[in-house]
């Protein structure tokens, strides 16, 4: 457990020194949808600057598959939709992936030594990597809507809650869950017991998950104002712990690289 840890939470637009562990929050949609891919089998996400890149680097590795949020653009495979994506196949791909909030958060940390891209679906998982690291400083960053979005902000006060408080999960972190190809939704289970007894994991999240599920976010995805999404979309960004990895994104070869991390 850290008991001193101190946590800051600050909007992309303030981040401007390199932080020495950064846990980048995007709840609706880009790192529940990123974490949905990796259970579809990716094997790694690049984080791309913009979308003439995100092309660029599809166009030079032609297996790799482009993402993007927004409505379906030519050259892009996929939009930045859990409930789109939950029945890709994956496996083994690279993912280039372009947000207008979630891909930029992590970029504007890229040289810190550890940097967590992370939703409510790896909750947990994350805050474990940090009680494990033991830091004594973490920078939040807290990407929608220039650091007001609540369903980021409640994520990134939960997992800092979480951080700092004892690990009271039963479950042992492997490895990404893997779907089961044709059967959406048949996941190896979350991470965490997540039963509503007083005092469980899920009686301590559910005031962050109802604040996230009154966002803006939330109100303009159920309602279709945001494009490329699936009526699913709310639900599987609110699932708490859905899966048993955290998602660390470094440097490689100049390019920002997620992959699925568990703690030692
Ligand atoms: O796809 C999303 O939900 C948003 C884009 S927008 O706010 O709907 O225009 O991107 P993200 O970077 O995942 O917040
Ligand atoms: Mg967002």
């Amino acid at each position: 457990m850290i008991t001193g840890m101190d946590a800051h939470f600050l909007p992309i637009s303030r981040v401007r020194q390199v932080p020495s562990v950064a846990v980048v929050v995007d709840v609706m949609r880009a790192y529940t949808v990123a974490a949905w891919a990796f259970a579809r089998g990716a094997e790694k996400i690049v984080l791309a600057e913009s979308t003439a890149d995100a092309l660029a680097l599809t166009g030079r590795h032609p297996g790799w598959v482009a993402l993007k949020d927004g409505p379906p653009a030519p050259g892009f495979d996929l939009v930045n939709s859990p409930g789109l994506l939950r029945s890709a196949d994956l496996s083994g791909r690279t993912v280039v992936q372009k947000t207008t909030a979630g891909t930029v958060g992590a970029l504007a940390v890229k040289h810190a030594p550890l940097v967590l891209c992370a939703g409510f679906v790896v909750a947990e998982a994350t805050a474990r990597v940090l009680r494990a690291g033991g830091y004594e400083e973490v920078t939040f960053v807290v990407t929608g809507e220039d650091g007001r979005a609540d369903e980021d902000l409640a994520c990134a006060e939960y997992i800092a809650h979480r951080a700092t408080g004892p690990d009271t999960t039963a479950a042992t972190a492997t490895g990404p869950a893997t779907e089961t190809a044709g059967a959406p939704g048949a996941t190896t289970g979350p991470a965490t017991d997540t039963t509503t007894a007083p005092g469980s994991t899920a009686d301590r999240a559910a005031p962050y998950l109802r604040r996230a599920a009154a966002s803006r976010a939330a109100v303009e995805l159920a309602t279709g104002i945001r494009e490329g999404a699936h009526a699913d979309d709310v639900a599987l960004c609110l699932e708490l712990d859905r899966f048993p990895f955290a998602m660390a994104a470094t440097l490689e070869d100049g390019l920002m690289v997620l992959r699925p991390h568990t703690p030692h």
